[in-house]
C-alpha cells in the first residue's frame, strides 16, 4: 500500500503545486475552461491518464469549471501517487487552456 504523506510533506508538495491546495485528507483545484465541450474534453483526457496510473480523482462539473480532488482511498489520505496525478492534472489543463 501506498504511503501516506505527513502533513508537512503534504505542504512541501503542494508549495510546488500552486494552483492546488489541501492537506492530508486531500487535495484539489478547480479549472476553468473555455466552454463545456472545453471541460469535457479535458475529463476525458483525464479520464485516460487515471486509466494508465490505476489512480482516479473525484471530478465535479459544474458547466465550464472543474473541480478534482486527489486522496488514496485505499490508504485514507495524500500520496505520492495524488501528487503525480496532481501533475499530470495540470499538464492537461495547461494544453487546454
Ligand atoms: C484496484 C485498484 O487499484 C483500486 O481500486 C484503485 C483504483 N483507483 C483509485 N483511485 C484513488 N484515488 N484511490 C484509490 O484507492 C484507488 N484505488
Amino acid at each position: 500500500m501506498a504511503d501516506l504523506l505527513t502533513a508537512d510533506a503534504v505542504r512541501e508538495e503542494l508549495s510546488r503545486l500552486p494552483d492546488w491546495s489541501g492537506d492530508p485528507t486531500g487535495i484539489g483545484r478547480t479549472a476553468q475552461l473555455g466552454s463545456f465541450p472545453a471541460a469535457i474534453a479535458v475529463v476525458d483526457r483525464v479520464a485516460t491518464v487515471a486509466e494508465e496510473l490505476d489512480h482516479h480523482p473525484d471530478i465535479d462539473i459544474r458547466w465550464r469549471t472543474l473541480t478534482f480532488r486527489c486522496v488514496t482511498h485505499s490508504a485514507g489520505g495524500v500520496t505520492h501517487r495524488d501528487i503525480e496525478l496532481a501533475r499530470r492534472i495540470d499538464d492537461i489543463v495547461r494544453s487546454a487552456a
